[in-house]
C-alpha cells in the first residue's frame, strides 16, 4: 500500500477539461462470446457497449469493479469489443471510458503476475500486447475519455486510442509509473 501511495503521488497530473460525449443509447452489442471461449475466458460482463447507429459512434464502458484492471479476461473482453466493432460497417468512432468512481483503469492486474505460473503470465502478456497493438492499429477512431487515474497499463490504453480527453481534476494522475513496481515491459 505504502508503493501504491507513493505511486499515487508521483503520477503526472494532466488538467484537460473532460466532456464526454453523451451517447444516446442505442443498439447494444452482443457479448463477445469467440476469442473468450478460445481463451477459456467467460463472456464480457465488464465491459457496457452503447453503440449510437445513427452517428457510427461507440461508447465503450468499463465497468470492471473496482479500479478497472486489466486482467487477462478484461483484456479479452476488450479485444472482442473492438474486434466485433469493427467488423460492423456502420461503427466509425470509439469512445473509452469508465463506468468507476475515481478511475479509468488502474493498468495491468496485478494479480496476474503475482504467483502465477510462468505459462498463464505468457498468456497474459500477450493479451496486453494484443489489446494495445488492436487500438493502436485499429480503423476506428479512437478517443480516450479519461474520467479518472490512469496509471501504467491504464496510460498505454489511453496513449494507444488517437486522442485522450482528460477530467481536470488535479486527484486524477496519469503516467507510464510502472518501473516504479521494478517492472519492465517484455519486449513485443
Ligand atoms: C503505443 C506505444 C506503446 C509503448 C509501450 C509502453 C510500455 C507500457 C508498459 C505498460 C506496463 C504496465 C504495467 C502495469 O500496468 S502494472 C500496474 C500498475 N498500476 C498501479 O500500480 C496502480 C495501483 N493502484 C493505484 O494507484 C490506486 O489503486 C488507484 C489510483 C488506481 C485507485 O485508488 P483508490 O484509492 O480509488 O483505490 P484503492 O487503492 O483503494 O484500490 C481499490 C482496490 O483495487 C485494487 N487495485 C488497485 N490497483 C490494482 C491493480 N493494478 N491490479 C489489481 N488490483 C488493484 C486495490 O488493491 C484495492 O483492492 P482491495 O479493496 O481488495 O484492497
Amino acid at each position: 500500500m505504502a508503493l501504491r501511495a507513493a505511486l499515487r503521488k508521483s503520477c503526472a497530473l494532466t488538467g484537460l477539461f473532460c466532456q464526454l460525449s453523451s451517447s444516446r443509447h442505442g443498439r447494444v452489442c452482443a457479448s463477445p462470446v469467440l476469442v473468450a471461449q478460445q481463451r477459456n475466458s467467460s463472456t464480457a460482463q465488464n465491459i457496457k457497449l452503447d453503440f449510437d447507429q445513427s452517428t457510427g459512434v461507440a461508447v465503450m464502458h468499463m465497468q470492471c469493479p473496482p479500479v478497472n484492471a486489466l486482467s487477462l479476461e478484461f483484456l479479452t473482453e476488450i479485444c472482442i469489443t473492438v474486434e466485433k466493432l469493427e467488423m460492423d460497417k456502420s461503427c466509425r468512432g470509439l469512445i473509452i471510458t469508465s463506468s468507476q468512481p475515481k478511475v479509468f483503469s488502474a493498468g495491468l492486474d496485478l494479480l496476474e503476475m503475482y504467483e502465477t505460473s510462468t505459462e498463464h503470465r505468457g498468456e497474459f502478456w500477450r493479451a496486453v500486447q494484443e489489446m494495445w497493438l488492436k487500438l493502436y492499429s485499429s480503423k476506428l477512431v479512437t478517443i480516450a475519455a479519461i474520467n479518472g487515474s490512469s496509471p501504467a497499463g491504464g496510460c498505454l490504453m489511453a496513449m494507444t486510442c488517437d486522442y485522450r480527453i482528460m477530467a481536470d481534476n488535479p486527484r486524477y494522475g496519469i503516467g507510464l509509473n510502472e518501473t516504479q513496481l521494478g517492472m519492465v515491459a517484455p519486449f513485443w
